[in-house]
Order: C-alpha cells, then structure tokens, then sequence
C-alpha cells in the first residue's frame, strides 16, 4: 500500500490527493473482494462437481415420468414455496391424486371445463366435468430430498435447444448405483401404477409414436361374445407371447396378426382394449386413412413398435379410400349387401346413447389430442394433404425387414370383402373373427351384465386389494417367463393356404362346441369400465358386480363367430381354465399399485340404491328381454344403448324392449327411406352437374374453334399486313432511289455545267487580262512616246 502511496502521491500531490487515495484503497478492496468471492465459487463448485453426480432426464424419455411420478409422492416437493398450477397429469394414466394435498380440496371446484388434459373427470353433482388442478414446482427451481441416505438435488427445468423440460438430479456419491435405485424404484412405482391401466399411443404425422392416453383396463368378461372366442384369443396371444425360440428355431418371423372383422358396433375394438388389459400390452394405434400417412412414415413406424404391444390398425379396409365419412364410403362401395346399411343405422340410432366407444381409439385419430403431452412433436391441424400409402408400402410395412417383432397386430374392418387378399393372407392376419350383430343369447348375457343380482359377490370397491390385483397377474408372469426364455412354448398354429374370403366367411359362421368358460370362470369380475363415454353408467355396476359372471350364462347360445385361423378351421379350446390367480411381480404395497386412486370411479350413489334382483328374476328378466330382442338385427352397441336408457330399471328394460324394437325398426325405415331419398337427389343432383359439365365442354370446345378459327384470321391478316406493308416499303425504297439518282443526275448536271460556266470565265479573265495587259503596254508606250 505503502508503495502505491508512494507511486501516487508525487502525481497528485497534497492533502487533495488524500480523498484520491481512498477512493483508490476502495477499489483495491472491492476488487480483492470479489475475485475472492469468483475464486471460492468456482473452487465450490469445482468441489461440488468432483463430489456430485447429476443425472438428466429428458421429458422425452419414460424415465422423466417415472420420476415425476416417484417425485409427486414426495412432501418435500408438495412442500415447494414456488410452484404452479396444471391440469397436466403424472402418473399412468394421469392419476394426480397424488399431487394433492389436503388444502387441494378447494381446488377441486376451481374451474369446469369440457375436457381435460388428463382425461380424469369427476362429474360434480351437476354432472359437469370437473377438471382437476396440480401442483408442481416451479422451473428452475431446486429442491432437497432425503432419500436412502443421500440428499438429492432435484432440479426442474427446460432444455435450451428444443425447450423441452428436463429433470436435474445430483447426489454426493462415489458410484451412480443411488440414481440407478432412483430410477429403478421410479419405474417399479409407476409400473405397479399401471397395473390397472393401459397405455395407449399413437402415430403422428412425424413417424413417432406419441403417449395419448391411458385407459382403465377393461374386464375380458365385460364382452359378451360368443362362448369362449375371447378364450381363445387370449389363449393364442399369450401362446405367441411365450413362443419367441419356437419361432427363432424355424425362422418365422415372430409375429401374430388378428383380423377382427364386422359390423359396427360389435365389440371389436372393446375387445382389443380387453384383449391388451388382460396382456399387460400397451396399445399403439394407427389410423390408417389419416392424411399424412405415407408409405415411409408407416414403415418408420412399424420400425419403432416396442417388442411386446398391440398394434392396433384401425378400419384397414379405410386405407386406400379417402373418405372420411363411413356413409359415403359405403354408399360408394356399395356391394348390394343391404345388412351394411341397416348396421350403420342400427349403430346410428342408438349412438346417441351407446356412448358406445367406437371413439375408443377413434376419438384420438385427429392426433389434435388437447391430452397429448409430446405434442411438439407435430403439428395437429393443417396437415397438407399427403397420404400416399400404397398397398405395397403397407405390407412392406407390416413385414418388411425393418418391422419390429414380437408384437400382436390387430387390424379391425367392417368390410372384409374391400380387403385385398395379400393382406389378409396368414403370416399377415394369421386368425380371422367375425362379429355379427347380436344374437339372442348376447342380449341375455348383456342384460344379466347389465343389472345386479342379489347372489353377486360384494362391490369391487370392497374386494381385498389382493384379490383385485390378481385379476391380472397372470399374464404378467408369462411375460416375465417368456422375457427370460423359461418356458417352453406350445407348437404355434398350421396354416393352409389362402382359401379367399368368401368361402372364410363362409365358415367363420357355424357354431361350436366350445366350453362354456364364461359359466366357469373362477376369476369372476365386475363390469366396472365400459368406456370412457359410459364411465358412470358403468359405475353404477360396481354394486351389483358380476351378475354376468356368477349369474348362469344363458342356456343355449345361439351360432355365434368363433375366431378361426386363416384356414377357416377353429382354433383349438384351451385345455384348461384360464389361470385365476397369480403372484404378482412387483411388491405393490412397497410401490403403490394398490392406491385406490387406480380403481375405478366410485358408482353413482343414486344408482347404488337399486334394489338388486334376485337370481330368479334376473334371469327371467333377461330372458324376456332376449326373446324381445330379433336375432343379429342389432348391434351390441345399440342394445346397450337400450339398457343405459333404463340403467336404473330393469324391469322396464325388459317390458319395454318390444316396443324400442319397433320403434327402431320405424326409424331405420325412416333413415332408410331418406338416405334413398338423399341418393335419389344426390343422383339427380350429380346427373345434372354432369350434364352442366358436359354442356360446358362443349361450349368450351366450340368456343375454342372460334378461337382458334379467329387467331388463323388474325395471322393471315397480320401476313397480309405484313406484306402489303413489304410492298409499300419496297415502293419507297423504290422512289427514293429514282429522286436519288435524279438528284444526282442533277447533281451532275450541275457539276457539269459549273464546269464549263468556270472553264468561260476563267478564259473571259484570261482575255481580260490580257487586254489589261495589252491596255498597259500601250498606254506606256505612248507615255514614253509623249515623253
Ligand atoms: N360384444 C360386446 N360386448 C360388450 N359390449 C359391446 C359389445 N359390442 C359392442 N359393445 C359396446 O358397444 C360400444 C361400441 O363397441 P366397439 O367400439 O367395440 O365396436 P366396434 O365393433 O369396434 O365398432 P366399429 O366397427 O364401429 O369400430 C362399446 O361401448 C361397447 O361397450
């Protein structure tokens, strides 16, 4: 200091300099300050580096929801001082239960809305949609957890590139195995969460696969089919499953293809959403007919299926037609079958209150999905239009080398026949179903589904949650055997050649001898989720639970679709009933998968208080409904429809179902004779634009002669013009030439005559000169004569 002082005292000199000099020792200071306080920091966090280890997790990625599942969960992050509100979800399926905290309550009622991005909805008693509001922390912000003995840094926040959300976790450790116990607990957690769930995805215009939804699993016995076709269906899929070597072994591409086909409303697709339940399979769907489908997003997208799904491809036969409208479509492929138009009506009548879930993967098909929590991943509207999904490209697509293996592809369609044969031929959709309208027995079973019987085992809601989670258990531990290769699987089905579809269908129809498993099923389960359109009406089965199981089935199914394999020979009944019961793989009190936040809504109180029949009436009442009901004149879907009408009255339903009969029967007489009366007009309307385009044709034909008539004109005009205008140059040239030579004759003339003019006067001077000079000379002389 002393030597600074002496350096800068002599430049100011004085007691002047001394305010001066403390300033200076000021900035000294603060300047040693502050590089100490930059040097400590970043020795800190140099420390801190060496010490922490952070893990990321990308949103884009499953482990960010795993932890954002195992995270919501934790009172330090609920505690956050700084947090935001969302209606986001977390969990599979969107559960945010538990986000909550007791002072959420109020929240509950904080804003009514039409849909929710979680697709959770808890009808207030207007029944109104309520959409439920979460908490979560802040973005950059970070929080301290104790877990397993470490303190772990957790950090939300967003990537700078893509500006996704990213999850930071730092722990002070030697080894990563504490992250890795993170996130494998993270994942048991959230996978016992989804025990009762099932994830559904689909396509995007981008080649992924994107999260959209995720659906209560939907009991098999909730389908009333045909006595043992879900059996063995189930009992093929999970043949399959297990049969990975068998197939490596021959070398047969490892994979399982099922054509359910159709009339609408039949059950086809609630049968695949049973069907993936009971797997333990996630759903990925593609919609075949959407806008942007191309050979190559396709392929990309078969290319990414996991290993073990449900690929589910939607109206298959809807792939090369680019209609929109199911109506239109079948009014343009009309094939004569009259059946196919009654369908759609009988569907159409009843839509209304089926609330049927033929919407149940259709309703996310727009991609738009307002629930879709990737959506930076593509555009949900404006989507030009480029579908250029050739036949070729589809199949390639289906088994080309770059699809995956392993997975059970379902292609539902309601008309077979618009199918090309190499599409369906084994190896792609290796078992054919049909499904017809409802027949008598389906109306029985249906109705016994419908309504509670006194002898019905108690509320799902009071089943003991081992019971409840056994329900699917089973096939859980085949996946895990089959992952590790422990079984030996049973011979996949023989296939015969192609035989075509008419003499398929043909066979597709007869009746069997197959056991009745539903009668015997000792894994009895309620018909607690149809839907998630009939979600409360479905409920209110809670009570009731199981009449459809425990109650008989009833006695004398009539011919109903078996699946068949490609041959058209049925497949083989399972040997045994199906397994009820199973350990479980994951310890779910430890990771939760027995949160009651996973069950099913609880049933509508109004509902609950029905008298439940007893055994002897329902099935009276059920049979009187079946006899009022025609053979396979309607639909599943439209029975249903019927019966939510009369949920809270079964004796009603089953007085009542003549009367609805006919009164359907008058209105699909009456949409029939409007749609004839709508195609007549239309036919008319199309006979005369064609007429109108016709005439336009040939106005614009002749008009063109007359144009072209009038442009030959006008070019030999313009030639005649041309040359008349050659003609009249060629004259003034003409002329001018002569005045040229004219004027140069002149010219010459002149010249000449100048000439000559010049050539006299020279000789005139010349004469003149010389009479001068005479004149002189003679003058001289006679002055010197004078002289
Ligand atoms: N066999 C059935 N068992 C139980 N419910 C059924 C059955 N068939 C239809 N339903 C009910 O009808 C509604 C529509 O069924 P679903 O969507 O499965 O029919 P679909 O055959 O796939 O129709 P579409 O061909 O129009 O897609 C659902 O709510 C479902 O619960």
């Amino acid at each position: 200091m002393d030597a600074l002082k002496s350096l800068v005292q002599p430049l100011i000199g004085g007691s002047a300099g001394s305010s001066v000099v403390d300033g200076m020792k000021l900035v000294v200071l603060g300047g040693t300050v502050e590089t100490a306080r930059r040097v400590s920091s970043s020795a800190w966090s140099h420390f801190v580096n060496s010490f922490f280890l952070t893990a990321h997790f990308s949103e884009e990625d499953f482990p960010y929801d795993w932890l954002m599942l195992w995270l919501s969960r934790r009172p330090e992050w609920q505690r956050s001082r700084e947090f935001e509100t969302t209606t986001r979800s977390a969990g599979p399926g969107g559960n945010t239960s538990s986000y909550y905290s007791a002072e959420d309550a109020d929240w509950d009622h904080w804003e009514h809305a039409e849909t929710s991005a979680s697709g959770i909805f808890d009808p207030d008693s207007e029944g109104r949609p309520k959409t439920r509001v979460v908490f979560q922390p802040t973005y950059d912000t970070t929080h301290t957890i104790f877990y397993r003995g470490h303190w772990l840094r957790v950090r939300r926040g967003r990537k700078q590139d893509t500006g996704s959300e990213m999850l930071s976790i730092s722990v002070v450790a030697r080894s990563n195995a504490i992250l890795k116990q993170l996130v494998l607990q993270a994942k048991r957690e959230y996978e016992a969460e989804a025990v009762h769930r099932i994830q559904i995805y689909f396509a995007d215009a981008h080649g992924s696969w994107r999260w959209t939804d995720s659906r209560h699993k939907r009991p098999l016995n909730s389908i009333v089919l045909n006595p043992g076709v879900k059996e063995m269906l189930l009992d093929d899929a999970r043949d399959f499953l297990k049969s990975e070597k068998w197939y490596a072994d021959r070398g047969i591409p490892f994979r399982r293809g099922y054509l359910l086909h159709g009339v609408p409303g039949s059950g086809k697709s609630s049968l695949i959403h049973a069907l993936a339940g009971q797997l333990q399979l996630d759903i990925y769907v593609v919609s075949l007919s959407a806008s942007w489908i191309s050979d190559n997003t396709l392929t990309s997208l078969m290319g990414r299926v996991p290993a073990r799904c449900v690929l589910l491809l939607e109206d298959l036969d809807a792939a090369f037609v680019r209609s929109t409208n199911r109506e239109d479509d079948s009014s343009e492929h009309d094939n004569g079958n009259g059946n196919n138009g009654n369908n759609d009506n009988n569907q159409g009548g009843s839509g209304g209150m089926s609330g049927g879930d033929s919407g149940l993967f259709g309703a996310f098909g727009g991609l738009s999905g307002s629930s879709s929590r990737r959506r930076r991943y593509g555009r949900s509207d404006g989507l030009s239009d480029m579908n250029t999904l050739s036949l070729s490209g589809l199949l390639n697509a289906l088994d080309g080398v770059a699809a995956s293996e392993g997975r059970l592809l379902f292609a539902t369609t309601n008309h077979l026949e618009r199918l090309d044969p190499a599409l369906s031929r084994p190896g792609r959709m290796d078992v054919w179903v049909e499904f017809k309208n409802a027949s008598k027995w389906q109306a029985e079973a249906l109705f016994r589904n419908f309504f509670p019987c006194e002898e019905d085992e108690p509320p799902l809601d009071n089943i003991s949650e081992s019971e409840l989670s056994s329900l699917d258990i089973d096939s859980n531990v085949e996946y895990q055997r089959y992952g590790n290769g422990g079984s030996t699987p049973s011979r996949p089905r023989v296939y015969v050649p192609n035989e075509g579809h008419a003499a398929h269908s043909r066979n597709t129809s007869s009746a069997s001898n197959y056991p009745d498993h539903n009668g015997g099923s000792p894994s009895s389960i309620s018909l607690w989720s149809l839907s998630s359109g009939l979600a409360s009406s479905a409920s209110s089965l809670l009570s009731g639970v199981s009449s459809a199981m425990n109650s008989p089935v009833p006695s004398s199914p009539s011919p109903l679709p078996i699946p068949r394999t490609h041959s058209g020979s049925p497949l083989a009944a399972p040997s045994q009933p199906l397994p009820s019961d199973s350990k479980d793989l994951v310890d779910k009190d430890q990771f939760g998968a027995t949160n009651t936040a996973y069950l099913p809504p609880p049933p509508d109180p109004s509902l609950t208080k029905i008298k439940p029949l007893d055994k002897k009436q329902l099935a009276e009442l059920a049979k009187r409904f079946a006899d009022g009901v025609p053979e396979e004149e309607f639909s599943v879907a439209a029975l249903q429809g019927y019966l939510l009408k009369h949920k809270a009255n079964p004796e009603n339903a089953a007085n009542g179902v003549e009367a609805w009969v006919i009164g359907e029967r008058e209105m699909r007489e009456r949409l029939k004779k409007e749609k004839e009366a709508r195609e007549v007009r239309e036919k008319a309307l199309r006979e005369k634009r064609r007429k109108e385009a016709q005439e336009k044709e040939k106005a614009k034909k002749a008009q063109d002669k007359k144009d072209q008539e009038l442009e030959r004109v006008k070019a030999l005009l313009a030639e005649k013009e041309k040359e008349e205008e050659l003609e009249k140059m060629r004259q003034q040239l003409k002329e001018k030439e002569e005045k040229l030579k004219e004027a140069q004759e002149k010219k010459s003339e002149e010249d000449s005559k100048s000439d000559s003019e010049s050539k006299s006067d020279k000789e005139s001077e010349d004469s003149d000169e010389k009479s001068d000079s005479e004149k002189e000379t003679s003058s001289e002389s006679s002055s010197s004569s004078s002289d």
